[in-house]
């Protein structure tokens, strides 16, 4: 099997997963997977599909700058700027980026404050902080309509090789060196989502000490 037809099926596999979990309502949230360094090549979803549904027009073959790099009548995501920005930074792999009721949620409590923060939790460790007093920042930034802006915003979040970054009642964009780190981040994120969600129900005053 072409590079292109093995990474198309692992991404395929991954938004399956994601489709399995319900993570891409309403047709939002878009996948990308690295195929090639030099030229940077990388497969993304096609735009506005239903990402639960399996077809063979669901990723194309993009460029550096996001352009297809080929003939095709498909329409890159609108998001694929922000999954340039990942490939041309860094050495990641694979990018998911999904939009949960969690994800929302948390980005508009914590948005104010541009970021936020986990500690004394046992699943930042999936994003390989090991120390007992390891503190988890995740940053939140503004959901710029301009793509352009949007990606500007995003890049400067952009410097390890894995990472995970909200955008304002919007989503997630999380990355990984292998299509298996960046799912793990997304998973154990979208964990301590829900976690100090079912917190600030209970306890409302952790708002204050969380942060
Ligand atoms: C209907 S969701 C709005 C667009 C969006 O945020 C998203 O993730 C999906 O856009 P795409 O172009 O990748 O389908
Ligand atoms: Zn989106």
């Amino acid at each position: 099997m072409s590079r292109v037809g093995e990474k198309w099926n692992e991404l395929a596999d991954i938004k399956e997963e994601l489709a399995e979990r319900d993570w891409f309502m309403g047709t939002s949230g878009n996948l990308a997977i690295k195929v090639s360094s030099h030229p940077l090549q990388f497969l993304v979803t096609a735009s506005g599909k239903d990402k639960r549904k399996r077809t063979d027009e669901d990723f194309l073959l993009v460029d550096e700058y996001g352009h297809p790099a080929g003939e095709t009548h498909l329409k890159p995501s609108a998001e694929t700027l922000l999954h340039s920005e990942i490939y041309r930074r860094t050495k990641a792999e694979c990018s998911l980026h999904v939009h949960t009721i969690d994800n929302n949620v948390i980005s508009e409590i914590y948005g104010d404050q541009a970021a936020v923060t986990f500690k004394g939790q046992e699943l930042i460790k999936a994003f390989d902080k090991w120390e007992e007093d390891a503190v988890l920042e995740i940053p939140i930034i503004p959901n710029h309509a301009h793509i352009p802006t949007l990606a500007k915003c995003f890049s400067s979040h952009v410097h390890e090789d894995s990472g995970a970054v909200l955008i304002r009642n919007h989503g997630i964009t999380v990355w990984g060196r292998t299509s298996f780190e960046a799912k793990k981040i997304l998973e154990a994120s979208e964990f301590l989502f829900r976690y100090q969600l079912r917190l600030l129900a209970y306890k409302p005053d952790q708002l204050i000490k969380v942060v």
